[in-house]
């Protein structure tokens, strides 16, 4: 994994985070052959590293701060195989073909995973922070069908005092993987 520190940022854009980037890449269980979607793209952590282990990324976000930051990202990482487009992501997905999809935005979640019904996506993988968005996506893959799983990861970041070592922990993060049974 690229380490946070080494991304480009901009204020008010968020990246999802090293520890859980590496979880989520793990889920997705990816393929050079794969052909992948990222909605919510943010600042590009999940679209670079992605890019480097599978085929095509295909990324989306509705802020053209995202936007710009996920495209500087992707020049600083010497990313050729991946385009962002700005927008909603249940406006655009219908303009791409892929066999995955991660899915770090969670506005109009609900309308997003039905259309990803229709196309019959092999394998999904959700990140959320708010437990309401949980069970909405839970339930709303259950009711579609999928097989879901469903973990929380909690990273804790090792810090040292005048004292000694301690261990300063993030919010949790719930990491969702749908597949179509
Ligand atoms: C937590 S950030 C994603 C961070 C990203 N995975 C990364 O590694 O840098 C979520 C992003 O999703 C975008 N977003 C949320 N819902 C969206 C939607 N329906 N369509 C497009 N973008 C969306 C937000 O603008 C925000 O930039």
């Amino acid at each position: 994994m690229i380490q946070d520190s080494e991304f480009f940022r901009m204020e008010g854009v968020p990246i999802t985070k090293e520890e859980i980037r590496a979880v989520s890449i793990g889920k997705l269980n990816l393929d050079p052959e794969d052909v992948v979607l990222d909605i919510g793209c943010g600042s590009g952590g999940m679209s670079v590293e992605i890019s480097k282990r599978s085929k095509f990324v295909y990324s989306i976000d509705n802020s053209e701060d995202a936007k710009n930051t996920t495209l500087n990202n992707l020049k600083k990482f010497n990313v050729e195989n991946c385009t962002v487009s700005l927008g909603n992501a249940e406006d655009l997905i219908s303009k791409f073909d892929f066999n995955k999809v991660f899915i770090g935005g969670t506005q109009n979640i609900e309308q997003i995973l039905e259309i990803l019904k229709e196309k019959n996506i092999e394998r999904i993988v959700v990140n959320t922070i708010v437990l309401e968005n949980s069970v909405k996506i839970i339930n709303k893959f259950e009711e579609l069908g999928y097989n879901v799983d469903f973990v929380n990861v909690s990273v804790s970041y090792g810090k040292k005092i005048n004292s000694g070592h301690i261990m300063l922990s993030k919010n949790p993060i719930t990491i969702i993987t749908a597949t179509l049974k």
